[in-house]
């Protein structure tokens, strides 16, 4: 059975990272998606962008939407502070399995923990499954269009305080024009977009932060 780009992307990391640096998982995954083979990670322009947001929120917890191969979450956990935690959702089983030897790997799975199947499923069960009262930082990279039912349902099953962070990627590459419409209309949201460039590409993409005012 040929191996699955997102496998060759973990083999490559496996072989060429140093056990225990997220950095250098990072910067391995970057290399061999920009020089062998592209794949959707943020990237390290787009990340730059994550990374002064996280700081900026500097989340107790953090929810992710769409981990991939683990970059995110690595990139994301590595700036938390002592006792945080990172929830990172998968749909799909094979880069679920991924992802975990990445997380592993990079050294930051105590920070990281790893949920299986759709948002709109597990959303509902962060308070009482997972024990989560409210979320300072929620990171959208899934499907384009859950976007927007998954920031309203965030909002009706009360995981967001005023002040939380929402950053969405893909605003123009693949696109969310919903979502752009939904929080840049809503008076429970004060929005800010951040022009970048589609990870590994010379396409235009942004991301956009919405902060909920309550
Ligand atoms: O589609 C993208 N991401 C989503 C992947 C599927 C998520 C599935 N999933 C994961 C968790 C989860 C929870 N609930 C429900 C579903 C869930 C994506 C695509 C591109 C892209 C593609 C082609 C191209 F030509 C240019 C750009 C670039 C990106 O940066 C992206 O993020
Ligand atoms: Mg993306």
């Amino acid at each position: 059975m040929n191996q699955s780009k997102e496998q060759r992307i973990l083999n490559f990391v496996l072989q060429n990272a140093v056990r225990g640096d997220p950095c250098s998982v990072m910067d391995t995954i970057d290399k061999y998606c920009s020089q062998k083979e592209w794949a959707m990670n943020v990237g390290n322009e787009k990340g730059l962008i994550l990374d002064k947001t996280v700081e900026e929120a500097n989340p107790s917890v953090a929810l992710e939407l769409g981990t991939y191969c683990g970059y995110s979450a690595v990139r994301i956990s590595r700036l938390l502070k002592a006792g945080a935690r990172l929830l990172t959702v998968e749909f799909n089983p094979e880069f679920a399995a991924i992802a975990k030897q990445m997380i592993e790997f990079a050294g930051v799975q105590d920070k990281v923990k790893l949920l299986e199947g759709p948002s709109e499923e597990i959303i509902p069960q962060l308070k009482k499954k997972y024990e989560v009262d409210t979320l300072d930082f929620v990171f959208l990279d899934h499907w384009k269009d859950r976007y927007t039912p998954d920031t309203i349902l965030l909002q009706e099953c009360n995981l967001l305080r005023k002040g939380s962070i929402l950053l969405a990627d893909n605003i123009i590459f693949p696109g969310a024009p919903d979502f752009l419409n939904y929080v840049r209309k809503s008076p429970h949201f004060k929005c800010t977009n951040y022009p970048s460039h589609l990870e590994y590409m010379q396409v235009e993409d942004a991301m956009e932060k919405a902060v909920f005012l309550g």
